[in-house]
């Protein structure tokens, strides 16, 4: 894609045409910045009635712990304020993991045991390789656990906060296994930034070391960047792998 917005806009097509043959779909849906313009633009299919979420049910990859969902920087805010206040969902299809549940193990086990047949996963890739707040290490055979926030990802995530002793140090997160059982996955990166762990998630070994490594071996993984982004791959456009 030439850039941020024309991929913003393939990745909404595709969630739009899923939710149009299948109105009772089921997504999943990440945060952080890449997907913002993917936000925007399903808003705007929604008001142009384009698309209804309203039998539409969510699953959010990941929370901090100990961030209320009126913090600015809690996923749960940033899940509304970016999408679902817009959009004519049900909230009690909405799920996000709850960060300040008082038996954490417990709220994870609950989460995985809901989450169902996810038609399209959204991803966000971290510059480590992490998917979700799945650290480098992270077992591809996990679920929806616990996780100790390493300091990179702490420090690219501190742009949102005031210092960054104030980004969380634990967090909830799907699992590697939970992600790879989607039945599609829409993988989004955006800025040079990302260009040299692109590189790696498509060539590179498929190793723990690197979480996103494991999407090579998804049956329907679709990667869609921006020119900078996909700029160390030989196309420069839109893989399906
Ligand atoms: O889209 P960004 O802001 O580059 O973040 C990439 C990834 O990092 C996270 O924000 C977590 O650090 C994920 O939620 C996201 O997928």
């Amino acid at each position: 894609m030439n850039n941020y917005d024309e991929m913003s806009e393939r990745a909404a097509a595709m969630i739009a045409d899923q939710i149009k043959h299948v109105p009772h779909s089921t997504l999943g849906l990440a945060t952080g910045s890449t997907p913002e313009g993917l936000y925007r633009s399903l808003i705007q299919k929604n008001r142009q009635d384009k698309v209804s979420f309203k039998d539409v049910t969510t699953f959010n990859l990941d929370e901090y712990i100990g961030l209320s969902e009126t913090d600015t920087n809690s996923y749960h805010f940033f899940m509304h304020s970016h999408f679902f206040d817009y959009i004519d969902i049900q909230h009690h299809n909405i799920h996000i993991p709850n960060g300040l549940a008082n038996d954490l193990e417990q709220e994870c086990e609950n989460y995985e045991a809901k989450i169902r047949n996810i038609d399209i996963q959204v991803l966000g890739l971290g510059l480590n390789g992490h998917i979700g707040f799945n650290e480098p290490g992270t077992s591809f055979l996990s679920r929806t656990h616990l996780v100790h926030l390493t300091e990179s990802t702490r420090k690219a995530n501190s742009r949102y906060f005031k210092t960054i002793e104030d980004v969380p140090e634990r967090a909830i997160t799907m699992g590697i296994n939970t992600i790879m059982k989607s039945k599609k996955i829409i993988l989004l990166v955006s800025g040079e930034r990302k260009a040299e762990a692109v590189e790696r998630l498509m060539n590179g070994e498929i190793s723990e070391d690197f979480p996103a490594s494991v999407l090579q071996r998804h049956p329907n993984v679709v990667l869609i960047g921006d020119k900078a982004a996909l700029k160390k791959l030989r196309l420069q456009n839109e893989f399906i792998c």
